[in-house]
């Protein structure tokens, strides 16, 4: 019987996409809590002579990397955004890549929502008055924040993830505006359905007239700093920003300015630049009265880990087979 393919998984996924691979391939999987290094992948692909690479966003996936093995045929990354991986050097050496779309949607809205509810109520900042001991009474004025209901939310990206965000406006009876690089026709027909009337307007607009502003493009050259000081001005000084969409889609810089001349109140970040964002960055400065900062978790739902794993699993099986990809990355 031939050998197996091999498989070099560079951290240890939900076992629905480990049991998955290890049913058909000869599955490698780095196994520390922290990514290994790119010099490591290479080593591995070329001692393993790799045909599958199943990846994380933690990775940096250059034609270096793809180069490693003499064998690679597929990339699948266990993420939606593939900002990580060079799309051109993975098209010039016709390697297909996959990721996940699609299965993290809601539950990445959920958490931008979170983050929302979050900053706009003030939640983790009554959290350490009540355990700092400082809650002696209830207080007419104590932690007010402003109303989410009624409020206007702007989403820049409505694809899937921004269509989710937007339609769990309906419960709050919001207004909602967003701006992409288009209108989307689908999604203005499938939100008006939930009863979401949403508007696409320029994104000068969107930052003057919204109370929130959520950020869902993907990270790449033109989304690169989108938001930075002259976006800031533009914005309300009652604003919300909230990112959940790559770090380095918001200028920090630009970001810790705006928070310390209140520009805008508050921000809710669930990625950042840099990325972990070290427990002494200046950003860190502003916790938690401007803002809250999460671990890159907006998609850590059990379920949707469990789907993102057996996903990135069929889109490495697919192309290990010859097959096109059933959810392939595009390569624009
Ligand atoms: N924090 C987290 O854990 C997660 C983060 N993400 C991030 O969210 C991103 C979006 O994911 P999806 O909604 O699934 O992608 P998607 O491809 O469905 O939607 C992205 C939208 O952004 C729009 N867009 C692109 N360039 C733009 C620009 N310059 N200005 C305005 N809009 C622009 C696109 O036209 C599209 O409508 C991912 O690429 C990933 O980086 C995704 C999942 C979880
Ligand atoms: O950030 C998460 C992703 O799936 O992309």
């Amino acid at each position: 019987m031939a050998d197996k393919p091999t498989v070099y998984v560079t951290r240890r996924i939900p076992d629905a996409g480990i049991e998955r691979l290890e049913e058909d391939y000869d599955v490698h999987v780095w196994e520390e809590k922290t990514p290994p290094s790119k010099e490591h992948i290479i080593e591995t692909l070329a001692d393993l002579e790799a045909e599958g690479l199943l990846c994380l966003l933690s990775d940096d996936i250059d034609g270096e990397v793809m180069d490693a093995s003499p064998n690679l045929e597929v990339i699948s990354t266990f993420s939606v955004g593939y900002d990580h991986i060079d799309m051109d050097a993975a098209a010039e050496r016709d390697i297909p890549v996959g990721h996940t779309p699609g299965v993290l949607s809601e539950t990445t809205a959920d958490f931008a929502w979170s983050l929302l509810m979050t900053t706009a109520r003030r939640t983790v900042e009554g959290q350490d008055y009540v355990l700092d001991g400082e809650w002696e009474t209830w207080g007419p004025t104590l932690l007010t924040g402003p109303d989410v209901h009624h409020a206007t939310l702007g989403v820049i990206g409505m694809g899937n993830i921004g269509t989710e965000v937007a339609r769990r406006a309906a419960g709050f009876d919001m207004d909602v505006l967003y701006s992409d690089v288009e209108p989307n026709e689908d999604a203005e027909a499938e939100l008006a359905e939930a009863g979401v009337d949403a508007q696409f307007v320029d994104q000068d607009e969107l930052l003057a007239e919204s109370d929130f502003v959520s950020l869902h493009v993907p990270l790449m050259d033109a989304t690169h700093h989108l938001i930075s000081e002259s976006e800031f001005k533009q914005m309300k000084e009652e604003a919300i920003l909230i990112n959940t969409s790559r770090g380095p889609v918001v200028d920090p810089d630009a970001l810790y300015t705006a928070l310390e001349k209140d520009w805008i109140t508050r921000a809710g970040l669930d990625v950042t630049e840099p990325e972990p964002l070290p427990a002494d960055h200046e950003l860190t400065d502003h916790v938690p009265e401007k803002l809250v900062v999460t671990p890159h978790i907006a998609s850590a739902s059990i379920q949707t880990r469990n789907k993102m794993a057996r996903m990135a699993a069929d889109n490495l099986a697919a192309g290990l087979a010859g097959n096109s990809l059933p959810n392939s990355a595009h390569q624009d």
